[in-house]
């Protein structure tokens, strides 16, 4: 029995159906990566903009034949969920957006969701990834950041934009190039809507970047030029941003050429000054970086003279606090592979000698690494560490490892291959340090095998 009912034709057996084809489905459940789970005619449907229990009209968007899945959004909710609430940011409206026949801007997907709500679904998301790829059962607590708005807004400490033909501020559709227009951005801190760029002509420039200091403090706005744009048109939309460093970004090599003030920002978490430039890595809650130095402070408990491992370590972040507790007498090793953030973290290591600050890809590093080491951080990129860095950090036997982790199913994957080699998990700390987003981030410490 099927609980779709196709509001067009079916499709010719074999064939595609038509992207403007729409069904009636009922939501069953949350899966990662922002969708809901239904069903249509026996084949799961990936479902965004909807929440569990609802009845909702979707209108399909991928709807290969041959595909196991489909994906749809909500074009119109005929039962909604007594946690569905107005949208924050009407451009990143979807059925607002469907109603008049529009796509909305992606980056706020679960703002339709009460925040309380938001987190109970991340939870059992996170709480899913554990069993299906862990083979593990766990409660999951979602924390919000330290010092959360009640609306979860103005958090984010950088933002992209895009820019549109006619030379206006723009972000992205989803899974799209068409760019739309936009104005403030309410996930934004109030620092970059202070900026008003969406009253300027940006004609010339393909992409702006714009990024705050997490405590405050004068922002940087990086411009990527248009094919063709001549230095002189750049120079006049720098001259045009009021109250903020402007540079231009070579988005292949990620280095940043001054315009105006400076090329990288003074950040400052719990006491410690950090140097980023512009294009480099940061954490993008502008309490992340508090919430997760703490997080594996108090999880690892860095003794003095420890040998740490700092893994996939950007500017440092994690770097100096920990070479500040292992003191002179202990050592770090900090891995990261890009040059710029490398760079940084020399910066910010500048002068302390039991710091080896080496830019490399991780794997290779470990590779060639024989010195002892008591502790292992890791904090990859989304697609996670993998086997192969799992099985050389499992056979450094460090006494524990502290896993930061911005996705829950390559987590859950690579905290499989450590339960392989006789690992556990102990602690398990889960952030929402993207509200209104499906993204969270996460801190885990893993114990070896009894000796
Ligand atoms: C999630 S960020 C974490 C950075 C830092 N721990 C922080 O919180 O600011 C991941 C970092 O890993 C780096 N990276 C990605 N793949 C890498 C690899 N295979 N080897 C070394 N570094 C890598 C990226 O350049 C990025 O700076």
């Amino acid at each position: 029995m099927t609980d779709a009912v196709p509001a067009t034709a079916p499709s010719t057996p074999g064939s595609e159906q038509d992207a403007s084809t729409t069904a009636e489905l009922t939501i069953e459940r949350p899966a990662h990566g922002g969708h809901f789970v239904a069903r249509h005619e026996g084949r799961v449907v990936f479902v965004r903009h909807a929440l569990p229990g609802e009845r909702v009209r979707v209108r399909f968007s991928d709807t290969a034949a041959d595909a196991s899945f489909w994906r749809a959004d909500v074009v119109e909710v005929l039962e909604a969920s007594p946690h569905r609430v107005e949208h924050p940011w009407p451009v990143a409206n979807a059925i607002r957006a469907a109603a008049r026949n529009r796509s909305a801007v992606g980056g706020a997907e679960f703002g339709h969701i009460a925040l309380e709500e938001q987190r109970r679904l991340k939870a059992a998301i996170f709480e899913e990834q554990l069993t299906r790829l862990a083979k593990t059962d766990r409660t999951v607590l979602v924390e919000p950041a330290p010092g959360e708005s009640e609306d979860g807004l103005g958090w984010r400490s950088r933002a992209a934009f895009a820019v549109d033909a006619a030379g206006r501020l723009a972000m992205h559709l989803h899974r799209s190039h068409e760019v739309l227009p936009v104005r403030e951005m309410p996930l934004a801190v109030p620092a970059i809507n202070a900026l008003r760029l969406w009253t300027l002509d940006l004609s010339g420039v393909e992409r702006v970047d714009v990024a705050v200091p997490s405590g405050g403090g004068e922002p940087l706005v990086l411009l990527v030029p248009a094919s063709g744009t001549t230095p002189r048109r750049v120079a006049a939309v720098a001259s045009s941003i009021d109250g903020a460093s402007v540079g231009v970004l070579d988005p292949e090599s990620g280095q940043v050429q001054r315009l105006k003030g400076r090329t990288w920002l003074q950040e400052n978490v719990l006491g410690i000054d950090y140097r980023v430039t512009g294009a480099g890595f940061w954490q993008i809650h502008r309490a992340a970086p508090e919430a997760l130095v703490s997080a594996v402070l108090d999880g690892l408990q860095p003794a003095a003279g420890e040998r740490f491992a700092d893994l996939y370590a950007g500017a440092g972040l994690f770097t100096v606090p920990l070479a500040r507790a292992v003191g002179p007498d202990g050592a770090v090793l900090s891995v990261e592979g890009s040059a710029g953030a490398s760079r940084d973290a020399r910066r910010n290591l500048h002068g302390q000698d039991h710091v080896s600050i080496v830019q490399g890809r991780v794997d290779a590093v470990l590779g060639g690494w024989n010195d002892p080491l008591d502790v292992v951080l890791l904090d990859p990129p989304r697609a996670g560490a993998g086997k192969k860095v799992v099985r050389q950090i499992v056979a450094a036997r460090p006494r524990a490892v502290g896993y930061v982790s911005c996705d829950p199913a390559s987590f859950a994957r690579d905290l499989g291959y450590f339960f392989a080699a006789g690992w556990t998990l102990d602690t398990l700390r889960v952030f929402d340090l993207y509200p209104h987003t499906h993204h969270m981030e996460s801190f885990a410490r893993l114990l070896p095998p009894a000796a």
